[in-house]
């Protein structure tokens, strides 16, 4: 499929969401051109963030103390204790991988006790048994206020690695919270439904040291939300709502300091891309921590990553250079013929939900919603008790059929890739890939969905002469993660195409499905 194909299918399978996002664009034209000169501001004020932090770390490493940071971030004594063998021995059985341009060489924390948060955080955090690598390599650096990238693979706990850090930052060393300044935190995600898990996670901590956070994105009413917002730390948002609310004036973001993108690479993709900068212009250019984390890392975005952030770290732990899966995950890859997808699907629900395996969760891929309703359908017809997510649905259906399916109450879900990326349901054995992702990193983030949290999964993917362009890609993650690669896949080639920024992600996009569609229009 080509390039123009990959994005007239995005097109069609938006067609609402992309009809929605030009009107809203035509509306804000008049704020754009002040945000154009907000930019030109913001530009030089990085410049000169630039060159005041570049002179701080070059301080700090001439020190050279690296255990000391250049805003507080002391490295503790039972850490600076531990023979300099073991820190090698961990960084490299993870394969932890640092990239400092100012080359502060800070210790990854090996256990819990090697870090000094507030009590009360620490407390709630000591009940894992000890940092998740991602956790261990990037809380030293967050704590320094430095920028970082975090790649890791799917289910490693990088929401703790970017929540824990924006939660103590917040709390006075006598443990009480700092007097309120205005929102200072801002998470923000790709989907509703992650943007809510976020704040999920987030509240545990909050909650333990009387800090406010909330959660807007769209779908549901905006009243609580602007009232949450106006007495809020932390706040965690999906773009769309909340440029909505942005433009409307109900939410003030020029006192975040500390911005998170989840899913960084979905987030800097066309479709999210002037949003992001929207929002991210509303922020305080001068003193901003900026983190991006993400399970993919495809060079395309890597530019205008850079673009947003300052002196970054990159912490990476497993070869995250290349695209790859997580190990624990055993792939099967299927190529079939498309017409007997459906049928092929009833097979493989008879295999990994009969005897034993009767109550095991499984989590079905379709690509497109339309195709995600028949297929609805089709199983229920066949006596499937199936949940379904995709963008047609009511949030209230979306959030319904997400619960039912994280509680156990139903225990087959089917969803489009809405549900892709970062969502931490609990225990699903299996993930079926009904029909493949328009990309292969959406694949990746897809089968992460399983084997979450050092527990084991499997994947499998009916792979079809549609898709054949990505076979190549699917042939690279396979043998990265050590698992057999069909013949039938190899026929197709093994050619990688170029990517280009823009042209691949998912395709799912938020809309707010309480706005009545317009009249659909394409390009
Ligand atoms: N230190 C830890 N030890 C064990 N489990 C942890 C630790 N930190 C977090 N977890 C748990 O690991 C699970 C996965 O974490 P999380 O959802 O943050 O993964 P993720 O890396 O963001 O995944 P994705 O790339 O899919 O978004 C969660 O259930 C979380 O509670």
């Amino acid at each position: 499929m080509s390039k123009d194909e990959v994005k007239d299918r995005k097109r069609k399978v938006e067609g609402y969401e992309v009809e929605e996002h030009k009107k809203k664009h035509h509306k804000k034209e008049k704020k754009e051109k002040k945000h154009h000169k907000k930019d030109k501001k913001d530009k030089k004020n990085k410049k000169e963030k630039k060159s005041e932090d570049e002179e701080s770390i070059a301080e700090a490493v001439t020190n050279s103390k690296p255990s000391l940071s250049t805003t507080g971030y002391v490295q503790n004594e039972e850490l600076t204790n531990v023979a300099q063998s073991e820190i090698d021995g961990f960084l490299k059985e993870n394969e932890v991988a640092i990239e400092d341009p100012a080359k502060m060489n800070l210790r990854p924390l090996l256990s819990f006790s090697h870090v000094s948060l507030h009590k009360e955080i620490q407390d709630e955090i000591a009940k894992f048994p000890k940092p998740t690598p991602i956790q261990a390599a990037s809380w030293p650096y967050l704590l320094s206020g430095r920028d970082v990238i975090g790649v890791a693979e799917t289910g490693s706990g990088k929401t703790f690695a970017f929540g824990v850090p924006a939660v103590n930052a917040l709390v006075q060393n006598d443990g009480k919270k700092k007097q309120y300044d205005g929102i200072k935190v801002l998470a923000i995600s790709p989907t509703r439904e992650l943007a809510s898990q976020i704040y999920d996670n987030l509240i545990i901590l909050t909650d333990k040291v009387g800090l406010e956070c909330c959660c807007v994105y769209g779908g549901v009413p905006k009243d609580d939300q602007r009232r949450q917002l106006k007495k809020s730390d932390i706040v965690v948002a999906t773009p769309g709502r909340l440029l909505d609310l942005l433009q409307e004036g109900s939410v003030d973001l020029s006192n975040v300091n500390y911005l998170v993108l989840d899913e960084a690479d979905r987030m800097l993709e066309k479709g999210f891309e002037e949003d992001i900068k929207r929002i991210i212009g509303e922020t305080n250019s001068k003193k901003r921590q900026t983190l991006m984390f993400t399970a993919t890392w495809p060079k395309e975005v890597r530019e205008l990553a850079s673009t947003f952030m300052n002196q970054p770290v990159k912490v990476s732990i497993g070869n995250r250079d290349e695209l790859t899966a997580n190990k624990r995950i055993t792939q099967i890859v299927e190529v079939v013929d498309p017409r007997s997808k459906e049928r092929k699907l009833l097979e493989l629900l008879k295999k990994y939900q009969s005897g034993p395996k009767k109550n095991d969760k499984v989590l079905i891929f379709a690509l497109y919603k339309k195709e995600a309703a028949r297929v609805e359908r089709n199983l229920q017809y066949n006596g499937y008790n199936v949940s379904a997510i995709h963008g047609d649905l009511t949030q209230q259906q979306r959030t319904q059929a997400l619960n039912e399916f994280k509680s156990g109450k139903s225990n087959l879900l089917l969803a489009t890739d809405v549900a892709a990326r970062g969502l931490d349901i609990p225990n699903v054995k299996t993930v079926i890939n009904l029909t493949f992702p328009l990309t292969v990193e959406d694949y990746v983030h897809r089968i992460g969905r399983t084997g979450r949290a050092g527990q084991t999964g499997t994947s499998h993917t009916l792979f079809t002469d549609q898709e054949k362009h990505l076979a190549g890609g699917l042939v690279n993650v396979l043998n990265g993660a050590n698992q057999p690669v069909p013949e039938d896949l190899i026929k197709f080639g093994t050619h990688t195409k170029k990517k280009e920024h823009g042209a691949y992600g998912a395709f799912y996009k938020d809309v707010d499905m309480s706005k009545k569609p317009k009249k659909i229009t394409f390009d």
